[in-house]
């Protein structure tokens, strides 16, 4: 399984994706800096966290305009998977392959906690090693998480399956609309979510509940023998 990281000025969380995915495909990816016009031939195309462009104007706007996202774009549009974490998601809807929007935490406040994240959608290729229903634990840190599309877009999605993740009864750290923490395209090839799974993909993290997504996108026979 080879994959590649996006890498955007004022991202931090790119360490540790590349950390997660070098750890769990046995093999480090590519890393693929924001002027670059195209994407080696990977299995997996990743945008990480952090702060693109010091989230001036909205998280993601700016970053949705670089030359490398439309080289993800033509990528997605190809099929080839992509995921998206935190300001990955917030990216993605600002590029316009996912549909909706991330609005300010309704707290107004940065929101850095564990939530529980219930598996809306096991049958996609990211969510395999899960099932459906499935309570997971799953750390978040972000202020702009507040997933929010008009009603027609709603049911759209949720008519779809689209929603992949949602935030477990009375933990919404955000205030999304209808609880949603992470969404698929209707291809079913391009994920984003808001909250943080490389941060817990082993037991030096204190769990492995964020394994799963990373484990069903690359295959059994693609991993890492243990
Ligand atoms: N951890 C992150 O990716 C944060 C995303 C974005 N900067 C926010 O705070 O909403």
């Amino acid at each position: 399984m080879n994959t590649a990281v996006v890498i955007l000025p004022g991202l931090n969380r790119d360490r540790d994706m590349i950390a997660a995915l070098t750890k769990i495909s046995g093999r480090a990816p590519a890393t693929v800096w924001q002027t670059e016009t195209s994407i080696p031939p990977v299995d997996l195309i990743v945008i990480p966290g952090g702060f693109s462009y010091g989230d001036y104007l909205r998280c993601g706007a700016i970053a949705a305009r670089a030359p490398v996202m439309r080289a993800v774009a033509e990528a997605a549009g190809r099929g080839v998977p992509v995921l998206g974490v935190c300001n990955g998601f917030q990216i993605l809807c600002e590029t316009g392959l996912l549909p909706g929007v991330l609005m300010r935490n309704t707290s107004l406040r940065f929101v850095c906690r564990e939530v529980k994240l219930k598996v809306a959608n096991a049958e996609t290729r990211f969510t395999t090693a899960y099932g459906n229903g499935q309570i997971i634990r799953c750390p978040v840190a972000h202020h702009d998480g507040n997933y929010f599309a008009d009603e027609d877009i709603l049911a759209r999605v949720e008519g779809n399956g689209q929603v992949v993740f949602r935030y477990a009864e009375g933990t919404n750290p955000n205030g999304a609309v209808h609880d949603i923490a992470g969404i698929i395209n209707e291809a079913g090839n391009v994920l984003g979510l808001m909250p943080h799974p490389e941060n817990l993909i082993e037991p030096e993290h204190g769990g492995t509940d964020g394994r799963g997504i990373f484990e069903s996108v690359m295959g059994g026979s693609a991993l890492k023998a243990a």
